[in-house]
């Protein structure tokens, strides 16, 4: 929604003041604090009125204050039968879970394997626009931080870990209802975060928010990416994935051809077979790819919300961590992030026609389902928890079965025609609280992964060699009797050396080659750039190419998105971080493919790599970390060549962004937001700087394209939104202005993506360069590759042994559908059919 509308209805809300006046609720006496730092609770009359300090927006600086709650619930509660039998208040049991304030820490639930309950908070949205205009009154508000009462029935009241009012920011609920499971899981705790109530409650504006005001996944994607920046001894890797579940058919919101995948079950839990995966480098690149998802999400409009979530949505975040450098601990921890957007249960009077209604009627059978296995769970005497009763439950079964955290935000209108509705999600909130967790931290050994097998195995190798020299050695003392023993003795040894010899050959050749993957890959995995710095002021380069992110990290950001930023409180994210490193787009894909088969096995462990061995480079003696079998995806052999001829090299420097601006200079007309890295003009040549090799560049530009294409997808998702609000105040004149100011940005984009296509085309082209030429050999070789699997016709033609003589000379001139490629001795012709 626009920013405008969003104001007038914070502003019309009549229940700010009802709290504050109307509700004679008595000030609640100050919590004393418990031996534990959390607060103890507070008699049955401290429902409260919402402290400033809980509205200021601001991050709480201690958790407790977070947390903090009032009261025994059950004088809080209502005393009238019908609440007494369909809602319990929270009981003595459940508050002292809570009662220690913040959730502990990952550590300190690790060493105690303290139990938790899931973190129950409710947000009131205000009054909407329609309902006031239908007369509609306040019938449940906030009383105090953690009541929920009924305005008409005040003795109905229930008790939460936290009740936001409606001019509650968003900034805030993330901050005490999001962070904690957040930081969590940077920590190796799974995490889960959903949204529950009605349709037109305030989910998705919970969860995803709006341009003014970011929701719980981007200030949960910026508050990771910000955390790797704090914490300088581990290193991080991070992938996500989206997809909605829609009429209980499940889809790949990143992979538009992903349709109906199927759920499968392992000892480590549920997952989606099939789920497209990326690895993502910065905060921007993450909010991109949601945005492109949205473009995929069902909505719909019903009488209560113009834009209505059709489907559930789950936005993963895969987080691997391991210790930075060259440490005793080996140990890998992964775990998963889940930012749930639910789509919301309908009524009788939520008017739904044909398709409307049958997608009505899924939602609501599966948030049927998730309330029966909410409801057994906190039974007690359950036998059977229906979780494969809905696809919503089956994929959250390892999370509600109780592993990791879970904060549920259930959203609710304050409106009388609502009454019931909210009534029912408050039940269901209740019912939740109930519900226990142990959080504790995944850890992968690292021992398990096959890089140490492999490591091994040349161990055993080399042993076994040297016990053979040995032998060899050995036997000298003995001396053969006679000159043909000595001659079969030293022939067999010979023969054992030999082939030992060239088995370990292969092997180490096949390490190398996994070394330069690994050198690939390691450009993935984010550290702080806190840790980069004494290698700085040494002045060592290391091989190593790592991703860390800063200052210029806003440069990824679409302007929107580094509007939330700027305008978003305390963390600032955007000064804090540098990008040292480039991204490379083959390889974001190559892990993502690799890592769906070896979802189970953590990337890091595969991707971990010791300095000193790195730089030992291809040694053919360096141990190191390495895996004949690390990519399942490639053939191993091509792999091998292909990586060794980079490594061999040894061009494939690191290219920071400096040499990437010269190397790029021109600008656009305009800043674009990808276009801040790097720059596209569509007809002027540059020379390379130094180490920066052409496939450097051509990786550069077409990340920009990737970039600039998700930035195309976030602004055509913004402008459908403004088109729907705007056909619906056709005199406002605002609307129009961002329209046309949204389609213009779209198009600017679209064609600076061509100039970069165009730009992408040329760097194919140009290179006398001999260094460069072999590159050229190796993107032949793929390109033959792609080619033989193409039907093409060949036409060899005249080689011009003058001007090739001597070296490979590489040139690629691509018109309509011919290429050419000349080498030494042949020239040769594709013409695509
Ligand atoms: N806390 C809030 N403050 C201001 N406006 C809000 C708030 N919560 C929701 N709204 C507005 O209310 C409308 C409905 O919200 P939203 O689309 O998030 O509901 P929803 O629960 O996701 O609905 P559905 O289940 O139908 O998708 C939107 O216009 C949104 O901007």
């Amino acid at each position: 929604m626009s920013s405008s509308s969003k104001s007038t209805r914070s502003s019309i809300s009549p229940f700010r003041s009802r709290r504050s006046s109307a509700v004679a609720a008595p000030a609640a006496p100050p919590a004393t604090r418990t031996s534990s730092g959390g607060r103890a609770s507070t008699p049955a009359s401290s429902a409260r009125p919402t402290t400033p300090s809980s509205s200021s927006g601001g991050r709480p600086t201690t958790p407790s204050a977070a947390f903090a709650r009032p009261a025994t619930p059950t004088s809080a509660r209502p005393t009238t039968p019908s609440s007494t039998a369909s809602a319990r208040p929270t009981t003595p049991s459940s508050v002292s879970s809570r009662a220690t304030g913040r959730a502990p820490s990952a550590a300190a639930v690790d060493a105690s394997n303290a139990k938790e309950n899931i973190m129950v908070t409710v947000r009131f949205r205000p009054l909407s626009p329609r309902e006031i205009n239908k007369g509609d009154e306040v019938a449940w508000y906030a009383d105090g931080d953690n009541m929920v009462r009924n305005e008409y029935n005040p003795s109905i009241a229930y008790a939460f870990d936290k009740v936001f009012g409606p001019a509650t920011t968003t900034r805030r609920v993330y901050d005490v209802a999001a962070q904690h499971v957040v930081s969590g899981a940077m920590e190796g705790i799974n995490g889960t975060v959903f949204a529950y109530g009605v349709t037109s409650s305030g989910k998705t504006h919970t969860m995803h928010g709006e341009q003014k005001s970011p929701g719980i996944i981007p200030l949960a994607v910026k508050d990771v990416f910000s955390i790797i920046q704090d914490t300088p001894g581990r290193e991080f890797l991070l992938r996500v994935s989206y997809l909605e579940i829609y009429n209980e058919v499940i889809n790949d919101l990143l992979d538009p051809t992903g349709q109906n995948l199927r759920i499968r079950e392992d000892a480590q839990g549920t997952y989606v077979e099939g789920i497209k995966e990326e690895v993502v480098l910065s905060p921007a690149h993450a909010l991109s790819l949601i945005a492109s998802g949205e473009e995929h999400r069902h909505v719909g409009s019903n009488n209560f919300n113009l834009v209505s979530s059709r489907s559930h949505t789950i936005f993963t975040l895969t987080i691997e961590s391991s210790p930075s450098g060259e440490t005793e601990e080996e140990e890998v921890r992964l775990c998963q992030l889940n930012l749930i957007d639910l789509a919301g249960s309908e009524s009788s009077k939520t008017e739904t026609t044909g398709l409307r209604r049958k997608e009505g009627s899924y939602i609501n059978k599966s948030l049927l389902t998730l309330g029966t296995v909410i409801a057994k769970l906190t039974d007690g005497k359950a036998t059977h928890i229906p979780y494969r009763d809905s696809k919503l439950t089956r994929l959250l079964q390892y999370s509600l079965s109780g592993h990791g955290r879970i904060s549920l935000i259930c959203t609710v209108t304050p409106a009388s025609s609502n009454t019931e509705e909210t009534h029912n999600t408050l039940k269901f909130a209740h019912r939740s609280k109930h519900v226990e967790l142990k959080a504790s931290q995944n850890k992968i050994i690292d021992e398990k992964s096959l890089i140490k097998k492999y490591q091994k195995e040349i161990t055993c190798l080399k042993e076994e060699l040297q016990q053979l020299r040995r032998g060899m050695m050995g036997n000298g003392y003995i001396l053969p009797t006679d000159q043909e023993d000595l001659v079969n003795l030293k022939l067999q040894l010979e023969a054992g050396q030999v082939k030992l010899q060239s088995r370990l050959e292969q092997e180490e050749e096949a390490k190398a080659a996994l070394m330069g993957r690994i050198q690939r890959l390691t450009k993935l995995i984010l550290v702080s750039t806190k840790s980069s710095i004494s290698s700085k002021v040494s002045g060592q380069a290391s091989l190593r190419r790592r991703h860390s992110f800063g200052e210029d990290e806003l440069a990824y950001l679409p302007d929107r998105k580094r509007e939330y930023s700027i305008e978003d409180d305390d963390i600032s994210l955007d000064s804090e971080f540098s990008i040292e490193a480039k991204l490379d787009s083959n390889n974001s894909d190559e892990p993502a493919r690799f890592d769906r088969r070896n979802r189970k096995r953590g990337m890091l462990g595969w991707f971990k790599l010791k300095k000193s061995e790195q730089l030992s480079g291809l040694s053919p003696s360096a141990d190191s970390d390495s895996t004949a079998s690390g990519s399942p995806s490639f053939s191993r052999s091509s792999q091998q060549k292909h990586l060794l001829l980079d490594l061999k090299d040894g061009r494939r420097k690191s290219v920071t962004r400096k040499a990437d601006d010269s190397a790029l200079g021109d600008s656009f007309l305009e800043r674009t937001q990808a276009g801040d890295l790097f720059s596209a003009a569509p007809i002027v040549r540059h020379p390379l700087p130094s180490g920066t090799t052409i496939v450097d560049q051509i990786d550069l530009l077409q990340e920009q394209v990737k970039m600039l294409a998700g930035e195309v997808a976030f602004s055509t998702s913004s402008l459908k939104r403004l088109l729907e609000q705007a056909a619906n105040s056709p005199d406002d004149s605002q609307f129009q202005d961002q329209i046309e100011r949204l389609k213009n940005e779209i198009s600017e984009k679209k064609s600076h993506i061509h100039v970069l296509e165009q730009r992408i085309m040329q760097s194919l082209e140009t290179t006398d360069d001999p260094a460069i030429r072999t590159e050229m050999t190796q993107t032949f070789s793929r390109l033959s590759t792609q080619l033989s699997e193409m039907t093409c016709e060949l036409e060899i033609m005249s080689a011009d042994n003058k001007i090739l003589q001597d070296q490979l000379q590489t040139k690629v001139r691509k018109g309509g559908r011919t290429v050419i490629f000349h080498l030494p001795h042949i020239s040769l012709m594709f013409l695509f059919k």
